[in-house]
């Protein structure tokens, strides 16, 4: 499914003032295509995604996911539309230290009331998909931190995510297992067709990505690739989760 943001503004209160974190963005991500985010500290990178992944709300603009408009939809719509149809990936695996790699991909199938025979073969495909199937036993002590982060990406794609959001997956690692952790984020969501928008710092990552574009104070600018929106057509806010699942493959 793809993403497109149009006009979004984002700001938060500070002091007796505002912030502006985000000022008038635009992008659009293709399905099955990967969009490299870079940009200085405080330029509003984390911002993006956050809006992009329904976290947080703009004070104006429009996010549309296949065309399904998720601003102005309500809380519990918008937890179920993240939890189907959105995956994410942030600098720290955060993986329950108690579950051995294959547990923490079938808690999100079980947390998503999946059955679990099914569940469990994805997990195993999805295991062996990032080349940890001789590792799915193990807890997470017992992986390296490129092994861990790779459980982390192997499960924000358990529940088929449409819309893949990475922030600095890599900020833990050396630069020969990053730039194979985001070389592996890049050919998965191809391979799973999800909309990808992937924070980084290190620009040697950036030929991997189908598009880039650079955060500065909030606004954005596109370096390379697809990133301008079509203005959105505004109507009613309808529930999206429904209308999501209808409108994706199967
Ligand atoms: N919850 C918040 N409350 C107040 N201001 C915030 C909040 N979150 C972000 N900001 C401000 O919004 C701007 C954009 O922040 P954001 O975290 O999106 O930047 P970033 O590019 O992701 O930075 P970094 O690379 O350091 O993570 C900054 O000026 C920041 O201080």
């Amino acid at each position: 499914m793809s993403l497109e943001i149009s006009d979004v503004t984002l700001t938060f209160p500070d002091g007796q003032g505002r912030v502006t974190a985000l000022d008038q963005v635009s992008l659009a991500v293709p399905d099955g295509s990967v969009t490299g985010v870079i940009g200085q500290s405080g330029s509003g990178k984390s911002s993006l995604l956050a809006v992009a992944g329904t976290l947080i709300r703009p004070q104006s603009g429009s996010v549309r996911l296949n065309g399904i408009e998720l601003v102005g939809q309500r809380r519990g719509e918008l937890s179920a539309v993240r939890r189907h149809h959105v995956g994410f990936v942030f600098q720290q695996a955060n993986l329950l230290p108690s579950l051995t790699a294959l547990e923490q991909l079938l808690v999100v199938a079980a947390m998503d009331g999946r059955p679990t025979g099914q569940a469990r073969r994805r997990a195993v495909e999805l295991l062996d998909s990032v080349g940890l199937s001789a590792e799915s036993g193990r807890r997470p002590h017992q992986l390296s931190g490129g092994q861990r982060q790779r459980v982390n990406v192997a499960r924000a794609l358990m529940n088929r995510p449409s819309l893949l959001l990475v922030d600095e997956p890599t900020s833990a690692l050396d630069s020969t297992r990053s730039a194979q952790i985001v070389r592996l984020i890049v050919d998965l969501a191809h391979q799973h067709r999800a909309a990808t928008l992937l924070v980084t710092h290190d620009e040697s990552q950036l030929p991997a990505m189908d598009a880039v574009v650079s955060m500065r104070d909030g606004r954005m600018t596109a370096e390379r690739g697809p990133a301008e929106s079509a203005p959105a057509e505004r109507g009613p806010a309808e529930p999206a989760a429904a209308q999501l699942a209808a409108s994706r493959p199967a």
